[in-house]
């Protein structure tokens, strides 16, 4: 159903009031206040800064990339074409992904299996942002990041803008493509110019869902220690947020 709302628009069309009665709509607005997103582009130190965030807040933190990648494990190793959402979610809805999002690091589960160490290959940082962007599989995501109970932090590419746009707290993390490399070539096997043309050619892919929240606060991670970042945000938060 389509929400007509205007006071309302920009939320999921699910707590639009002709759908749901008013005091189940507080209690999803409400609910979005309690989360602080943390978006930005690849490797600026989103899921590191989430995790201080969170563990400081006492809270998990979330991080949508990790659906996103296991989505795209899931399609290569079952040979599927990565363009074909049909194909693609039906896989999903057959073999079921569960997210963990504990405040020490965030697991991905396939029935008993698990994911997580397999999420971060160069296979999968190539497929990902193809996978990315089919609607069908953003909307498959979305529904899972919005049935987990809040407080928590919220990382990834449209956490602020599509996602949680009442967030009670948004930040956007950014950094030049050389030092983000450099960063994540302690984490990849490749060197620092094959890792950085990789980061540019993702964050071109991943334009259209990655433009900063309005009322983000956008910080250039480049000059600052990881707690450095976490503390800039600390001081930031807003009493609904650190009291939650
Ligand atoms: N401000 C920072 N200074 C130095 N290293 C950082 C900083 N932020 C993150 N890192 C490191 O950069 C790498 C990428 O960070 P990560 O949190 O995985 O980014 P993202 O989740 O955005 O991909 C990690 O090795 C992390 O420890
Ligand atoms: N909210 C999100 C999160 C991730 N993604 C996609 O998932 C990919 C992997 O996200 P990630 O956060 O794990 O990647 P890094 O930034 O850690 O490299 C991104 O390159 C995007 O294509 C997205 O489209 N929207």
């Amino acid at each position: 159903m389509r929400c007509r709302c205007p006071a309302l628009k920009d939320l999921f069309a699910a707590s639009c009031p002709e759908v749901l009665p008013p005091a189940s709509v507080r209690t999803l607005y409400t609910a979005q206040l309690m989360i602080v997103t943390i978006d930005g582009v690849a490797a600026s130190g989103k899921s590191s800064v989430s995790g201080g965030v969170a563990r400081a807040l006492g809270v998990p933190y979330v991080s949508s990339g990790l659906l996103y990648r296991a989505a795209t494990l899931l399609g290569l190793e079952a040979g599927l074409d990565l363009h074909d959402a049909p194909a693609l979610l039906a896989h999903l809805q057959t073999h079921p992904l569960r997210l963990e999002p504990l405040a020490e690091g965030n697991r991905v589960w396939q029935d008993g299996r698990e994911l997580t160490d397999e999420l971060h290959s160069t296979r999968v940082d190539r497929g990902v942002s193809v996978v990315a962007v089919l609607p069908e599989v953003r909307a498959w995501v979305d529904a899972q990041l919005r049935a987990l109970p809040s407080p928590f932090v919220a990382e990834g590419r449209d956490m602020g803008t599509n996602v949680f746009p009442r967030a009670g707290a948004k930040f956007y993390l950014t950094a030049s493509p050389h030092i983000r490399a450099q960063r994540r070539a302690q984490e990849r096997p490749e060197d620092v110019p094959a890792i950085e043309a990789a980061l540019i050619r993702r964050d071109e892919l991943d334009r259209v869902q990655s433009a900063p929240a309005l009322d983000a606060v956008v910080i250039d991670t480049g000059p600052l220690t990881l707690d450095g970042v976490i503390q800039t945000i600390l001081a930031q938060l807003p009493e609904q947020v650190t009291s939650a």
